[in-house]
């Protein structure tokens, strides 16, 4: 049985059969993370979808920045942005399908030391606290609650993680730090504002992968394709897979038991 992570596909779905081809990849034998983001500003966002679901138990998937806003435009009342290439999604026959089954999605899976999550995870987070809060925005997601909560998640504030922080502000600080972390500060506050590479840090702000953590997981993760999947200066062990694939650069797969890394050239642009 062979493992492998593979990065943001963001609807790059003629490059993730090409990459599943190079792979040999085969559902009955073996097992596909996938780091987030399946979604938008690519062409192929609904045979994406598709695809992935229909590896079942083969493929383990995680929501993204892009996912969470796919489910917060078709549940939550958010709108469409000009740069989204959502619709054919919204407009598919089988749409409500494909949303139940993203909305049973987490924010991080584990296995063993290796824990994949989309952005990244706090350092302040120990490996099984971030699963725990993780598995929060999980089942409020999956319960009669999910279409409000969607509705309250969008916001920047609170930009820091407390312990003692509840009800959605709580949860919005669990999101954001999964989905959308980049840079943040000594105190583990989160900027949302600088999204290139490493020279748009702010003043005061690193990536969060460059802070030491008391635990030592290997952290695969999506989202920051500015970095083509390189992690300089990093103080944890952590893996970037997002090599923006969608802005004419490769679709990345990390062979989760050998550390290879396998990668297709883009087809965008
Ligand atoms: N709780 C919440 N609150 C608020 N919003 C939420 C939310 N949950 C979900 N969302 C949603 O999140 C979505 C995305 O928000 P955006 O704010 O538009 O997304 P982003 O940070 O740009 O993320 P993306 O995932 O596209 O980043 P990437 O590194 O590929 O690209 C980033 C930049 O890197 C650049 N880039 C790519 N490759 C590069 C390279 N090799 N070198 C330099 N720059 C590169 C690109 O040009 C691009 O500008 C929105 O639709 C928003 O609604």
């Amino acid at each position: 049985m062979a493992r492998y992570a593979v990065g943001d596909l963001q609807g790059c779905h003629r490059e993730f059969v090409a990459l599943l081809e190079r792979l040999a990849f085969d559902p009955h034998r073996d097992q596909l993370w996938l780091a987030g983001d399946l979604v938008n500003r690519g062409p192929g966002s609904l045979d994406c979808l598709r695809e992935v679901r229909a590896l079942g138990d083969a493929a383990r998937v995680i929501l993204g920045n892009h996912d969470l806003h796919l489910l917060a435009v078709a549940r939550g009342g958010a709108t469409l942005k000009r740069s989204d290439t959502l619709d054919a999604i919204l407009a598919a026959a089988d749409r409500d399908s494909l949303l139940d089954w993203l909305m049973q999605q987490p924010l991080a899976v584990a296995e063993g030391e290796q824990l994949m999550v989309h952005a990244g995870i706090l350092p302040q987070w120990s490996l099984p606290l971030g699963l725990g809060l993780a598995d929060e925005v999980r089942q409020r997601l999956g319960s009669e609650h999910g279409g409000a909560f969607l509705e309250q998640m969008y916001g920047n504030q609170p930009a820091c993680w407390r312990d003692d922080l509840d009800g959605i502000e709580r949860l919005r600080v669990i999101v954001n730090a999964f989905t959308r972390m980049r840079f943040i500060d000594a105190d583990g506050c989160l900027d949302f504002a600088a999204k290139e590479g490493l020279d748009s840090a702010p003043r005061g702000f690193a990536p969060w992968f460059s802070y030491p953590r008391a635990d030592d997981p290997q952290i695969i993760f999506g989202h920051w394709a500015a970095l083509e999947g390189h992690t300089p200066g990093a103080r944890v062990r952590a893996e970037a897979l997002d090599t923006g694939c969608v802005w004419g650069g490769s679709l990345t797969a990390l062979d989760l038991d050998s550390g290879e890394r396998i990668s297709v050239p883009s087809q965008q642009r």
